[in-house]
């Protein structure tokens, strides 16, 4: 966030404007752009982010998220297309002429000031007086629940408690769009876990829309209401954490979001009976070693041999050889006795699924 943040349009804005605007998506990108030299790091993002959504911008280094939000910052200016915000064309403005603030990675605190000074120092800036910016700090700091911490200094504080401080820093403006890049990337795994849950309350409680830079596609899907999956500077799906777990769009988003099988070829053709590139997901398929059992209306199956059992505690992963050719990966949760999936191990088995568990993500030759 800036520190040098200019008073927020919430204050700026006569009532009846601002109603306007309600009706408008809170972020609309329209034929977005932006190539670096010959590098087109984003290539015609088209996008609709509604008022109070947690929305997640998901893909893997260099697929341009950052880019993206940086535009919608202002940080950077797009080479072509348009940033609107709340329906008002910001393309060219300077990042403190928006409405929105962005919380990084490295929170960048400062060390001298205590927890309560930093929250309200872009408050400071603006003028705003000693009696209101207090308030506003504690009212973020206790949106945060860090009240108790106000008069400590950023080096007393834990990497998790750090980084709700500079989230308080960056509610404490009252934007109407929150920009978050990878904000939880340098904590450890359960400190992410816990903080992703409180992210999602805190975005809750405040109504702010939030959009969430990640690669982590377990934390997108955790926390959002909506997700863009990108790949190569274009967004490949946008939809809800659901559909784009058990729907996606292209093989790239079934590899991406969780783990997929993807069927083709000759094996898509006998296993499923059509032509195409087929997704499947591991849990989603049931392991049986009684090749006799017939198949239930509405289930497909395939037989093949257990190549490899790897016990992971609270699941089983098979690596299974399809008859037909190919490989499918399954993976169930951890029920019985440990021996009896490792008994498995090199056995032949018969593998059902739902039908409609099974879709086509691609043409295929
Ligand atoms: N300032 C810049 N100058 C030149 N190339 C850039 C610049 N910023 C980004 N790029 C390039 O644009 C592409 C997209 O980068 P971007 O940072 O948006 O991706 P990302 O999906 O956010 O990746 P990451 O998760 O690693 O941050 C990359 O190829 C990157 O090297």
């Amino acid at each position: 966030m800036s520190p040098n943040q200019a008073p927020s349009l919430a204050v700026q804005d006569p009532a009846g404007e601002r109603a306007g605007r309600d009706a408008e998506p809170a972020v609309r990108l329209r034929a977005l752009r932006k190539a670096f030299g010959p590098v087109t790091a984003v290539d015609g993002v088209d996008l609709d982010i509604a008022q109070g959504e947690f929305f997640s911008m998901l893909g893997p280094s260099g697929s341009g998220k950052t880019t993206v939000l940086r535009m919608i910052a202002g940080f950077e200016l797009p080479t072509s297309g348009t940033v609107e915000l709340a329906g008002r064309d910001v393309s060219t403005l300077a990042p403190f002429q928006r409405d929105v603030n962005t919380v990084f990675q490295d929170y960048a605190l400062f060390p001298h000031m205590n927890v309560l000074a930093n929250v309200e120092y872009g408050l400071r800036v603006k003028r705003v007086p000693r009696a209101q910016r207090r308030e506003r700090a504690l009212e973020a700091l206790r949106t945060v629940r860090l009240e108790d911490f106000a008069g400590r200094k950023p080096s007393q504080l834990s990497g998790g408690q750090r980084q709700r401080v500079a989230l308080a820093r960056a509610l404490v403006n009252r934007p109407r769009v929150l920009l978050l890049d990878e904000p939880l990337g340098a904590l450890d795994l359960k400190l992410r876990q816990a903080m992703q849950v409180e992210l999602k309350q805190i975005q809750r409680e405040v109504g702010i829309t939030f959009v969430f830079v990640t690669h982590d596609q377990d934390e997108a899907l955790t926390m959002s209401d909506r997700i863009a999956v990108f790949n190569n500077g274009a967004i490949e799906q946008v939809g809800s954490p659901v559909e784009v777990y058990e729907r996606p769009a292209s093989a790239f988003v079934a590899g991406f979001v969780g783990t997929s099988n993807l069927l083709s070829g000759p094996a898509a053709e006998q296993v499923i009976g059509r032509r195409g590139i087929y997704s499947i997901r591991p849990e989603k398929i049931r392991i049986d070693a009684d090749l006799a059992v017939p198949a239930q209306a509405g289930e497909t199956s395939a037989t093949g041999a257990v190549t490899s059992v790897v016990y992971a505690g609270a699941t089983v992963r098979y690596e299974v050889s399809l008859d037909a050719g190919g490989q499918l990966s399954v993976v169930r949760p951890n029920e019985g006795p440990a021996a009896d999936a490792l008994r498995l191990d090199g056995s032949r088995v018969r593998l059902v699924w739902r039908d409609e568990h099974s879709f086509r993500v691609a043409a295929g030759s």
